[in-house]
């Protein structure tokens, strides 16, 4: 299989993952995993719970330390890419604690806090950068709400204003789509063609791969190592699916159910 197959770039890579591997404790969660993405695209991530899609964000973001291989972000290790805002991060919303006491307008502050300086007071620029992230998202009514008080769709759209308020060049996102309605659902993917024009490299984990035919112009096939990766058109074929999902092949092709959900190990 292509595990490390060249893709017509355009010159300027966003991101470089060169046979890293990842293990918790002994427990390998990932192997010789290589993904190397330009400017300007949206790639899907697609593998079956536990392929290891979410220890590849956490090694992007810095998280967990590869056991082996390299990373580099724009051209600059993890820690460097890191400490100039150059990746955000958009959690899945299980992984979002909603008690904690604090408004829209906070949440999305937050991404501005990599460029303060301590005592966190925000200037007038930050104040613009959040007010323009949260009309993208169209959530500026809601500016003044707790996050706890927001339905599931709306938390998403927050958490991306924060990574649009953050300036980041590289946005990971874990399931954007999951648990959205039709509306909120159209507004983000309008929003991804507009980071993608801007130049930004958006890497999307999803179990919808009607999404992945929809609008990602990458894809990459993930189980524990990176199966296969490219142009969306030549990487999704029954065959390269079969070996993602143990043989099984979601019946994207012909419009019948698309979940990997259907595929949990
Ligand atoms: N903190 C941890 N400690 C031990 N093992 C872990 C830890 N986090 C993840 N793993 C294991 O690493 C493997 C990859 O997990 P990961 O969360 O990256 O998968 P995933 O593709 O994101 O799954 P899902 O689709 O269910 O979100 C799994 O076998 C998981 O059990």
């Amino acid at each position: 299989m292509d595990q490390c197959r060249s893709i017509p770039f355009g010159d300027r890579l966003r991101i470089e993952a060169d046979q890293i591997c990842v293990d918790y404790n002994g427990v390998v969660a990932l192997y010789d995993a290589s993904l190397h993405l330009r400017a300007g695209c949206i790639c899907g991530l697609v593998g079956m719970n536990g392929s290891g899609k979410s220890t590849l964000f956490k090694a992007l973001m810095g998280f967990v330390r590869p056991s082996r291989g390299t990373i580099q972000i724009n051209g600059l290790s993890v820690p460097r890419a890191q400490r100039d805002q150059a990746v955000a991060y958009v959690p899945q919303s299980e992984e979002i604690d909603c008690s904690f006491p604090i408004s829209v307008w906070e949440v999305v502050m937050m991404g501005r806090y990599g460029s303060m300086n301590l005592l966190r007071i925000p200037r007038e620029s930050d104040r613009l950068a959040v007010w323009h992230a949260l009309e993208r998202v169209e959530l500026l009514d809601l500016r003044h709400r707790p996050i706890g008080a927001l339905s599931g769709g709306q938390r998403k759209r927050a958490f991306l204003a924060r990574a649009i308020a953050q300036r980041a060049s590289v946005l990971l996102l874990d399931e954007p789509f999951n648990g959205v309605d039709v509306r909120t659902e159209k507004l983000m993917a309008e929003l991804f063609l507009q980071f993608r024009h801007e130049g930004h490299t958006i890497l999307i984990s999803t179990h919808d791969l009607s999404h992945v035919r929809e609008f990602c112009d990458l894809v990459v096939l993930i189980n524990k190592t990176v199966l296969a990766y490219g142009e969306t058109a030549e990487v999704f074929t029954p065959e390269n699916l079969a070996m993602t999902f143990g043989g099984m092949v979601p019946n994207v092709l012909s419009g019948g159910p698309t979940s990997t959900e259907d595929f949990k190990q």
